[in-house]
């Protein structure tokens, strides 16, 4: 397991600019080690604003070599607000040069079992060497329950080991029908990268970051086997922590 770097901004501004600059960083890596692609997978939630704004105003950003995926979706058409691709659609795609056949989308007309099975097998095609997918970073958020992708506390899906996209019917968080990257796939990732900001998210940051009480969180259940982990958080966020962070100047690069 890589050591885990926990990076304070002292504003979501900042931390936007060094996390679009980060993942420009890891996509000219890829690219100039395996040549053929530089796979990225998106969560929802807030980091659609982030890296709406921040990564088209990377200079010379070229994304033509760039496979998008997404580390869980809801299942809701995506002309609806709660959609992750059509938010994404509208505020980042539109932005950048990704092409459309290299987005790796949900088909949200299928029931949502099928749904889960017809997006692993896209997965499957576009990795189609490995029996997992390996993703080389994967941007992750956390709600203030400690879930990450759509992976809940107290979940049956956080035991799944067998399938790497997974359904779920029950989701405590609107809407209740979603498909989700399980665990080991997440774990699987070259980079992963949390990104969370705001006051509200300070209590279950420390409780995932310090230790606590009672059964692990989800997000506390991503430890990558091999990759880099990343947790870059605002000032609002950190303000419960008592460990040890970094807190880089304007403008530094991870
Ligand atoms: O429902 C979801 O929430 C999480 C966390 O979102 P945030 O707005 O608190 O950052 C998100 O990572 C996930 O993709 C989404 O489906």
């Amino acid at each position: 397991m890589s050591e885990r770097r926990v990076v304070v901004f002292s504003s979501a501004a900042e931390l936007g600019a060094t996390l679009a600059q980060l993942v420009s960083s890891r996509a000219e890596k890829a690219l100039s080690t395996d040549g053929s692609f530089f796979s990225l997978g998106l969560s929802g939630g807030s980091l659609v604003n982030i890296l709406g704004k921040d990564l088209p105003a990377v200079q010379n950003l070229d994304c033509s070599k760039w496979l998008i995926g997404f580390c869980d979706e809801r299942l809701v058409p995506f002309n609806d607000a709660e959609s992750t691709y059509g938010l994404y659609k509208n505020h980042l795609f539109s932005k950048i040069n990704i092409p459309e056949n290299r987005i790796l989308a949900i088909d949200p007309s299928l029931p949502v079992d099928e749904c889960a099975d017809d997006y692993a097998g896209k997965l499957r095609k576009a990795f189609s060497t490995q029996q997992i997918p390996v993703f080389d970073m994967l941007l992750l958020g956390m709600g203030p329950d400690g879930h990450t992708c759509s992976l809940f506390p107290n979940h049956p899906l956080l035991q799944e080991i067998q399938r790497t996209v997974a359904p779920i019917t029950d989701s405590p968080k609107p809407p209740l029908q979603r498909v989700t990257m399980t665990l080991p796939v997440v774990n699987a990732a070259r980079c992963v990268v949390f990104v969370s900001t705001g006051g509200s998210k300070a209590p279950v940051l420390k409780q995932v970051l310090e230790g606590g009480e009672g059964p692990a969180l989800p997000a506390s259940l991503v430890t990558p086997s091999q990759g880099e982990l990343f947790w870059l958080l605002d000032e609002p966020a950190a303000s419960s922590l008592t460990s040890q962070v970094e807190r880089p100047g304007p403008g530094a690069k991870l």
